[in-house]
């Protein structure tokens, strides 16, 4: 069978393979990091973000400088430790919180051999209810990846307490099915602005909060 022309009628181009990158440590600190997130991936996962969701959390987080960063949603900790190579540089801290005291354990752990404990706040309980409980310092950049039926309510909870200029991102916009709440949410309010990033993946919604 003849191949379709491309464009103009002339030959069509190739598909050529999506290229990969991976991390590469600069320093004793990150290597020891990623070390860290290398034995976690061995181990039982915990709906724990991709290499490439929890790389591009780091790279969000170092760009903007983060100073504080809350995550709805620890887990044991791997996306935590993804923040944690951007906060040794910004100088920032992370706040995170999850409601399941075995899997906060598990995060402690990870977070002790990465060597990165001193940048984190662990917060156990309802995040609906503690998160709030946060004195009213900015935040540079959220991350909600709690259950996925309260995603709406810990925008309209954690909002207000968003710099201008900061970010809300939103693990699992394809897989498992998005809060329909929240996407009309971020994507029908003119103070925001959202782009879904890596959704070949469980998707990413990255929200500027508009200045
Ligand atoms: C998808 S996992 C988080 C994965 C983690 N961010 C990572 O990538 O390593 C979701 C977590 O949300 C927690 N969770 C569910 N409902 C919660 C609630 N109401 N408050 C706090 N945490 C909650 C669960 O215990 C679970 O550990």
């Amino acid at each position: 069978q003849e191949p379709r022309p491309g464009p103009r009628g002339g030959p069509r181009p190739v598909d050529t393979p999506t290229p990969t990158a991976t991390t590469l440590p600069r320093d004793d600190g990150e290597a020891r990091i990623l070390e860290a997130i290398e034995q976690a991936r061995q181990g039982e996962r915990y709906a724990n973000v991709s290499e490439a969701d929890g790389r591009l959390l780091r790279q969000l987080a170092e760009a903007i400088n983060a100073q504080r960063v809350v995550e709805l949603g620890t887990s044991t900790g791997e996306s935590g430790l993804y923040f944690a190579m951007a906060l040794r540089k910004t100088g920032g801290t992370l706040h995170t919180f999850d409601i399941d005291p075995d899997r906060l354990a598990v995060a402690r752990e990870n977070f002790r051999k990465a060597g990165v404990e001193d940048l984190i706040v662990i917060h156990e309980g309802d995040a609906h209810v503690e998160a709030p409980k946060l004195d009213d310092r900015p935040i540079d950049l959220l991350f909600i990846d709690a259950e996925k039926e309260g995603y709406d309510a810990y925008l309209r909870e954690l909002l207000p307490l968003v710099r201008p200029g900061g970010l809300i991102l939103a693990h699992n916009m394809r897989r498992p099915n998005p809060n329909p709440q929240y996407l009309d949410a971020i994507t029908g309010d003119p103070a925001l602005d959202t782009t879904f990033l890596l959704m070949e993946g469980a998707g990413m919604g990255m929200t500027l909060k508009k200045r």
